[in-house]
């Protein structure tokens, strides 16, 4: 389904917004979980299809066939989790044409390295994997850190359970550390400490039994980053229900990028709300390494635009190989509103300030979204400086943050149906 989007009449979107919880704390909370003996049971998830991948696979160890669709975590968490699970299964993983695209062999090796036994079914390197479980010895192994941080996850969360249990070293560049640490902390809290030396390049994990706890998933920093970029275009009053300053988030890292741009949170008032300075000293130009924190490359790319902020946004070679081509997207997609951004040596975003018009052809502005969530919630904030900008696909959201439409909605938007083009 495409949307058509209206900004609230008078131009000031209002909201208090009860975001969705976080995928990522969900997902490891999860597998960790479903690896402790006598698991105290979650009382909430994030409600979206990329958890919903994994509560069905734990949920359903008997099937065959586990398709995660498009979600990166569960594709690779659950990969180390069946490969570590000792009850003699085969199954096979697999999951959309794009997730078969994701590249998934340093997790592979890696795993095989520690005893398990995977195969490729059909492209080496990619899923989907045929994976019998057994028990796995672990031992120390290296990893390249340049591709995902999530192969890192993965093998950390299933280490206690390895005989021997794991010391990893990660070789090259780390990509998206904060999920590393997000990891570690969350396994601390159910009773495993992890080891860092060698300048937290080599992690070490004792074998052993995760601790029965009991635990509360926080809420979506990546979710609330599309409700910091309304606010810095528009001089909302959006507050964020459950957003806890203190996070396990790298992506809690939006409250100071968005800083450049006027835009701050009150944490004195009832729920976090997000004001914009009245004249806001908005920078001249951003340049920002964006390793840490991946999944705000779209938010903050199309923010710089509608706020003409020319930008170099760097560490960006991970945006490749995630739910789509994120740099060749922003680029394809930010021209049609005229912005000429490049993406350079397919790891650097820049604007230099370059405007060339598009023509419309009489037509709304409409976004693809190549089946990416980010994409979808990146490009709807348009609507406050292109009323009538079209969405396409816009069920994409249901990735992470399902009720997003809505709750634009009761922000005071105007989202209506528009004709899907043939
Ligand atoms: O571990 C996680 O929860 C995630 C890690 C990041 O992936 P990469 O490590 O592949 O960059 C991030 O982009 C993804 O949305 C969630
Ligand atoms: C990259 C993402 O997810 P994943 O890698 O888990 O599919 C994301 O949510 O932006």
């Amino acid at each position: 389904m495409d949307f058509q989007i209206f900004p609230p009449e008078d131009g000031f979107p209002q909201a208090t917004v009860s975001l969705p919880l976080s995928k990522s704390i969900s997902n490891r909370a999860l597998i960790i979980n479903a690896l402790t003996p006598n698991a105290i049971p979650l009382s909430k998830v994030a409600l979206c299809d990329d958890t919903d991948a994994i509560v069905h696979a734990l949920a359903n160890p008997e099937e065959e066939i586990v398709n995660i669709g498009a979600a990166g975590t569960a594709m690779r968490f659950l990969t180390a989790y069946f490969a570590a699970k000792n009850d003699g299964r085969t199954r096979m993983i697999d999951g959309t044409g794009r997730m078969r695209m994701r590249p998934i062999k340093p997790l592979v090796d890696a795993l095989r390295q520690c005893g398990a036994e995977i195969e490729y079914v059909g492209e080496e390197g990619y899923p989907p994997l045929r994976i019998s479980g057994k028990q796995l010895h672990g031992g120390c192994i290296t990893l390249t850190a340049g591709i995902s941080s999530q192969f890192v996850s993965a093998l950390l969360m299933t280490a206690p359970a390895m005989t021997d249990g794991l010391c990893l070293t990660l070789e090259g560049d780390i990509v998206s550390r904060p999920y590393i640490d997000m990891t570690i902390a969350l396994m601390s809290h159910w009773g495993i400490e992890c080891e860092t030396s060698n300048s937290n390049k080599t992690i070490s994990v004792p074998s052993g039994s995760y601790k029965a706890v009991e635990f509360n998933v926080e809420a979506d920093w990546s979710a609330a980053s599309y409700w910091f970029e309304i606010e810095a275009v528009s001089y909302g009053e959006i507050a964020l229900k459950g957003l806890n300053d203190k996070s396990l988030q790298g992506d809690s890292h939006v409250a100071r990028i968005f800083r450049n741009f006027g835009v701050e949170p009150d944490w004195e008032t009832e729920y976090p709300l997000l004001k914009l300075a009245p004249s806001p000293d908005i920078a001249p130009r951003l340049e920002l390494d964006m390793s840490d924190v991946p999944d705000l490359a779209q938010t903050v790319a199309v923010t710089c635009c509608l706020a003409s902020v020319p930008f170099r946004l760097t560490g960006l070679k991970t945006l490749k190989i995630k739910e789509t081509d994120r740099l060749g997207a922003l680029c394809t997609e930010l021209r049609k509103l005229s912005f000429v951004v490049e993406s350079v040596d397919d790891c650097e975003l820049v604007w230099n300030g370059l405007r060339i018009p598009h023509p419309t052809a009489g037509h709304p502005i409409a976004f693809d979204t190549y089946a990416d969530h980010r994409m979808a919630m990146a490009f709807a904030p348009v609507a406050l400086y292109v009323p009538g900008i079209v969405i396409r696909n816009a069920e994409v959201v249901s990735k992470s943050y399902p009720e997003f439409w809505k709750h634009l909605a009761n922000a005071g938007f105007r989202i209506e149906p528009y004709p899907q083009q043939s």
